[in-house]
């Protein structure tokens, strides 16, 4: 392509242009990322999401495929975060557990977890009673800091 004609046109023009063109990059970058899923969850309150599947992977590991609100609904938990999740033990006792789901964002409309359940563990009663249809309560993003307690 002939750019020739460039060295003619006034460099304020040229400029100008450049900087509209940024400018409308920027704009529909910014349009793009505001029209995208802010997620389902919420960091202060629990909210319930029903187990759709659950799938024995070993003697005591099992993957919990729980729906989100609409099939094209996104968790919204960013990599390298946990959520939070709220359950009974054997005794009836609430007890709060946070958890890593093995899903992205990139997976609509579910997300999942995989569980080692122990015989003793508390939070691992709740998951080994839980059946298809039952909710699971979940919190977050539960961000802390770079040591876990
Ligand atoms: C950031 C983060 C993310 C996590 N993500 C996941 C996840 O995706 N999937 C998952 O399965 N767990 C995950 N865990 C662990 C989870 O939070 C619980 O600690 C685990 O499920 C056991 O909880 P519990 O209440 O059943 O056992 P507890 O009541 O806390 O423990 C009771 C007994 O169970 C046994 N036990 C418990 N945990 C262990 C262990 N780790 N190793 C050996 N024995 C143990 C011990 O005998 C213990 O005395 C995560 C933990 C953290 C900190």
């Amino acid at each position: 392509m002939d750019l020739e004609f460039l060295q003619t046109v006034d460099p304020q023009i040229l400029v100008g242009v450049a900087v509209a063109v940024v400018a409308i990059g920027i704009g529909a970058i910014f349009l793009f990322s505001s029209k995208k899923s802010r997620g389902c969850l919420d960091p202060e309150n629990f909210r319930d999401f029903k187990l759709v599947k659950r799938t024995q992977l070993s003697h005591n590991v099992a993957k919990f495929t729980f729906a989100l609100p609409s099939p094209t609904s996104v968790l919204g938990l960013p990599i390298g975060q946990h959520i939070s999740c709220r359950g009974k033990d054997s005794q009836g006792e609430e007890v709060l557990k946070p958890y890593t789901p093995t899903t992205l964002d990139s997976d609509l409309g579910h997300f999942e977890l995989v569980i080692k359940m122990y015989p003793q563990g508390r939070m691992s009663h709740h998951f080994r009673e839980m059946r298809v249809g039952e909710s699971l309560a979940v919190k977050g993003p539960k961000v802390r800091g770079p040591f876990y307690q």
